[in-house]
């Protein structure tokens, strides 16, 4: 089935775990893959995880940008005018990490209140929920909270990751920015959240944020992966996953903090 497919874009393989944008805010900040992660690639033990689709979700407020910055990665373009998204829109991204085909459907769906019923009904079944906010806008960065709340009723805390991504980097002069950073930083650490600064006009980031992003997504399925068939193995569940600072499995305080 896969040699039906044409080979993945050479711009799109992954070698190497790419880095984190900010070591205060990163779901992890390890150097390199998982060991585990890595040993099971090179020997093939990856399960389903070369053929599954990765749904990653992009919500936040209207015109913060969440539909510039799929495109800027997706089709490398930027249209300055504003074309609200109705509803959803989906993307497909084919990557190859460490050897193994790993694909993303990233699922751009609507900020305005008004689309905001159409567009939930598709948060289910997220792996991962991105939250984006402007860097020049304060307020959309306070409706963060109410925007991971909501993606959240729609699917299990503990299985997907979550990235905070201040968008529009090239509109805030450096000054400007630290001081939201600060205040960004604060939010994403309280909700388990990665956080990243980017620009869809400029390109900043952008590329390396969906790198990240695809990356942390293949580690978190290859480890459920592994996960799965030692638990059948040895017929009961066994923790891999448990190395202090990790973010991912962090339901129980994410619940306590963030979900109303
Ligand atoms: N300067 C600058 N403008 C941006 C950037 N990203 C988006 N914009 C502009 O912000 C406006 C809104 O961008 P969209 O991507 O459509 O916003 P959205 O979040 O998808 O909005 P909804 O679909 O309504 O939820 C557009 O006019 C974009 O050109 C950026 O990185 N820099
Ligand atoms: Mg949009």
């Amino acid at each position: 089935m896969m040699s039906m497919l044409a080979p993945v874009r050479r711009d799109r393989i992954i070698a190497e775990l790419p880095q984190c944008f900010h070591k205060e805010a990163a779901l992890h900040s390890r150097s390199s893959f998982h060991p585990q992660v890595t040993d099971a690639c090179q020997e093939q033990r990856t399960g389903t995880v070369g053929f599954k689709i990765s749904k990653i979700i992009v919500v936040g407020d209207l015109s913060v940008g969440k539909t510039c910055l799929i495109n800027r990665f997706c089709k490398d373009t930027f249209d300055k005018n504003y074309k609200a998204t109705i509803g959803v829109d989906f993307e497909m991204e084919r990557f190859e990490v460490l050897g193994v085909p790993f694909s993303l459907q990233l699922w751009d769906t609507a900020g305005q209140e008004r689309f905001k019923c159409i567009a939930s009904t598709y948060y289910r079944g997220a792996q991962a929920i991105v939250i984006v906010f402007d860097v020049n806008d304060v307020a959309s960065l306070a409706h963060a909270r109410q925007w991971l709340a909501d993606a959240l009723k729609e699917n299990d805390p503990s299985n997907v990751i979550l990235f905070l991504v201040g968008s529009k980097k090239d509109l805030s002069p450096p000054a400007q920015y630290s001081l939201i950073e600060r205040d960004a930083i604060k939010v994403a650490k309280e909700m388990h959240a990665e956080y990243w600064a980017v620009s869809s006009l400029t390109g900043e980031n952008v590329r390396e944020f969906f790198f990240r992003v695809a990356s942390l997504t293949f580690e978190s399925s290859v480890l459920a992966e592994l996960e799965k068939s030692s638990a059948r193995k040895i017929g009961d569940v066994v923790r891999i996953r448990s190395a202090d600072g990790d973010l991912y499995l962090t339901a129980q305080r994410r619940k306590s903090k963030c979900c109303r």
